[in-house]
């Protein structure tokens, strides 16, 4: 029996997987509580701006196919053009969630309240370009890019991704650091397992 594909935006990027879904806009899981949505998306109010269109980010999706990178066979996101330094360049969409995600290597923090609660984005099976960003480790040196929150013109907490402080060059693989505690989770979780 045919795989269900899941419901696709028009606006999906070139080589966006048929097996996820393309979310222009963070979706809310149901175990985000009312009073915590409303501190990471306020309720727009006769001062909130209307919506703006959003610009293009300038990043593609594309395979990974040097047999020296360690995520080989695997997609990355690269530059379209050549980015100033300090600029932001997508925010990193997904399911933002408050139940805990251990199987996703797609999850990101956003949040903690003050009574400690975390808030994630997760983009295992849905989200945007951002999601294919790789980490630098392995690739190159140190990385050219960034995750940093803001908010939007309407209020909503993001988690974005930022060009570092150097220019990136047009068709440069973007590079974060997910940080030593992501790989240390994995690398224990890996021992558990053999
Ligand atoms: C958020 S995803 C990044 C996108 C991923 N390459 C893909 O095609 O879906 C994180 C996964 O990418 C791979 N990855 C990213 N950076 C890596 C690196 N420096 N070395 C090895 N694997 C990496 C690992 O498999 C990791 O679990």
């Amino acid at each position: 029996m045919a795989a269900k594909r899941p419901p696709q935006s028009s606006r999906r990027p070139p080589r966006w997987p048929a097996h996820l879904e393309y979310l222009e806009e963070p979706r809310y899981h149901s175990s985000v509580p009312k009073h915590i949505r409303e501190l990471v998306s306020p309720a727009p109010t006769s001062h909130t701006p209307a919506q703006t269109h959003q610009q293009k980010a300038p990043v593609a999706i594309h395979p990974i196919s040097d047999p020296s990178h360690p995520a080989r066979g695997q997609y990355g996101l690269f530059a379209t053009k050549k980015i100033p330094p300090r600029t932001l360049l997508v925010d990193y969409i997904g399911e933002v969630h408050c139940d805990d995600r251990p199987g996703s290597d797609y999850d990101l923090s956003l949040y903690r309240t003050p009574d400690h609660v975390s808030v994630g984005v997760d983009a295992h099976f849905c989200g945007n370009e951002a999601r294919f960003i790789n980490d630098y480790r392995g690739v190159k040196p140190k990385p050219n890019a960034l995750f940093q929150e803001r908010r939007t013109e309407r209020g909503e907490l993001r988690m974005s991704v930022w060009s570092g402080g150097e220019p990136i060059k047009k068709g440069e693989e973007l590079l974060v650091s997910y940080g030593k505690s992501w790989w240390r989770a994995r690398q224990s979780s890996n021992e558990t397992d053999t």
